[in-house]
């Protein structure tokens, strides 16, 4: 972990432009500029000098001194800007020929095109937001509930990092008491009391026990759950899938390795997003097409987070699915599905097995299926009448679990009276996970992965 210093940073002496608003047509479109050129460049577009942060109604000249449209331009002063960076921006109208030949005369008046994210990871390196606020900014744009993007808000106005910050100096408060008792150790007075300290980790425990559920509703709410369907050919995936997402995206018939390849749909049911996955009957083939989406379906099940086994065959699996099913990655949640229970006329009903539970469904007739959707919602511990606060990613999900870990092995440090400086540097530890969250501690890779999923523009 690096402590803000960034190769990333280096690159803050350019100038970035991109256009702002989604491809295409519309009313208006926006040119976004970031860096020390904005003066300069504000200069040779409008042939104007900009009042700062105030709609100036002009001209836009291309850098071959032709007028290319009229409009707003917009000029922050740095600090006072998104990017902490002189910002402009152009509101052209919304043509693309408009936007893109501006964007051009941009890079013609010594701007180069933004990284996707860019904007949002100066703001970030020039401290105008921590990392999760950051973070929230992407998940606000990608929110597909009306409260995901109302808990996307409130971590970009800081309610998750507050959360965060107030921890971590709950912790920071504990380490200097343990370390000002090892200051004092050769005086042989130690002022830490075990048992208050000890009370005080259980606090903090305790409080990350509800900022973490909070989280995970946040998270949930936010990124949703990826479900795939596996199993032998012919046994009903690609109709329960049909079913499940509401209409005919996937091909069935009766040809046993119809679906080859595997298809991927985003539904949100009652508030939690599904990505669903419909993958190739897994079975020994000798097809080349085939056991190329065989092979793509075991890689996709590294991504996924319930597995949904089907079968056709009511009274168990067969020798080849229990093979296929003791195959499966480990720590994956696994549900067996048995389908067709219109053929036998079992009723529909959800049971548990040696195997871990069983759902009876029809996906011809559709039985069971809400059987099927509250198990998937409960299971991902998905509650939607608990109102969650924040939005939050996995991410962050992962940092507080490491820290608690870090704040029980200090308790556990303290009861076996170990040294003040292997406590202090457990509790060092706890507070590092923390700082991760808000980016108090990154890695370059850390952000790329971050902000590289980001919107071009952003
Ligand atoms: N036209 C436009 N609309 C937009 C944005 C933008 O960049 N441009 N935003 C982009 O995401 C969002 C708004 N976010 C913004 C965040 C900070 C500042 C800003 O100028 N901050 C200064 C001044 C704050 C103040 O005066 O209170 C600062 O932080 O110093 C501007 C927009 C959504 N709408
Ligand atoms: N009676 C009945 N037939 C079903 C049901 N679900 C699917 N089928 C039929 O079973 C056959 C196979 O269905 P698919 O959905 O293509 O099966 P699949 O598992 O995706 O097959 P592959 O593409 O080979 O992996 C089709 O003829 C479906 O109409 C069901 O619940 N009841
Ligand atoms: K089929």
């Amino acid at each position: 972990m690096v402590y803000h210093t960034s190769n990333r940073k280096g690159a803050l002496s350019d100038t970035i432009a991109a256009i702002a608003t989604p491809a295409g047509r519309g009313g208006i479109s926006i040119v976004r500029v970031s860096g020390s050129l904005c003066f300069q460049i504000a200069k040779q577009v409008t042939k104007q000098n900009l009042k700062p942060r105030y709609a100036n109604f002009c001209s836009f000249y291309s850098h071959n001194r032709k007028n290319i449209d009229q409009g707003i331009a917009l000029y922050f002063p740095a600090p006072q800007s998104f990017t902490g960076e002189d910002i402009l921006e152009f509101h052209t109208h919304g043509s693309p020929v408009v936007t893109d030949h501006l964007l051009n005369s941009l890079f013609h008046f010594g701007a180069r095109l933004a990284r996707p994210g860019e904007f949002s990871e100066r703001a970030f390196l020039n401290n105008k937001i921590d990392l999760s606020q950051a973070e929230a900014i992407a998940d606000l744009i990608e929110s597909t509930s009306l409260q995901a993007a109302r808990n996307a808000l409130s971590s970009l106005q800081g309610e998750f990092s507050k959360r965060i910050n107030l921890l971590r100096e709950q912790l920071i408060q504990i380490r200097c008491l343990v370390e000002s008792s090892i200051d004092f150790s050769d005086e042989d007075i130690s002022i830490v009391e075990p048992k208050s300290i000890l009370n005080k980790l259980q606090d903090i425990q305790n409080t990350i026990k509800i900022i973490y559920s909070s989280a995970q509703q946040g998270a949930l709410l936010q990124e949703g759950i990826k479900v795939a369907l596996i199993g032998r050919p012919n046994v009903g995936k690609s109709s329960l899938y049909n079913k499940l997402i509401g209409k005919d995206a996937a091909i069935v018939t009766k040809i046993p390795g119809t679906t080859r390849d595997i298809l991927c749909t985003d539904i949100v049911i009652d508030g939690l997003a599904i990505s669903l996955v419909d993958t190739a009957g897994l079975h020994e083939s000798i097809d080349l097409i085939e056991l190329e989406g065989i092979r793509r379906t075991r890689k996709e099940l590294d991504y996924v987070d319930h597995i949904l086994l089907v079968s056709s065959n009511q009274d168990g699996l067969t020798k080849e699915e229990y093979e296929l099913f003791n195959e499966l990655p480990n720590g994956i949640q696994v549900t067996l599905i048995f389908n067709k229970i219109d053929l036998d006329l079992t009723p529909a009903c959800i049971e548990q097995s040696n195997l871990g539970k069983i759902i009876r469904v029809s996906a011809l007739t559709g039985e069971g299926i809400d059987l099927l959707i509250q198990h998937l919602r409960e299971t991902a511990g998905f509650n939607i009448k608990e109102e969650s606060e924040f939005s939050a990613r996995r991410r962050h999900l992962n940092a507080l679990q490491k820290t608690e870990a870090a704040v029980e092995l200090t308790k556990a440090a303290l009861t076996k009276g170990e040294s003040e400086e292997i406590i202090a540097e457990e509790l060092r530890q706890a507070q590092n996970y923390l700082g991760e969250i808000t980016g108090k501690y990154y890695t370059d890779d850390l952000l790329g992965e971050i902000f590289s999923t980001f919107c071009i523009g952003k």
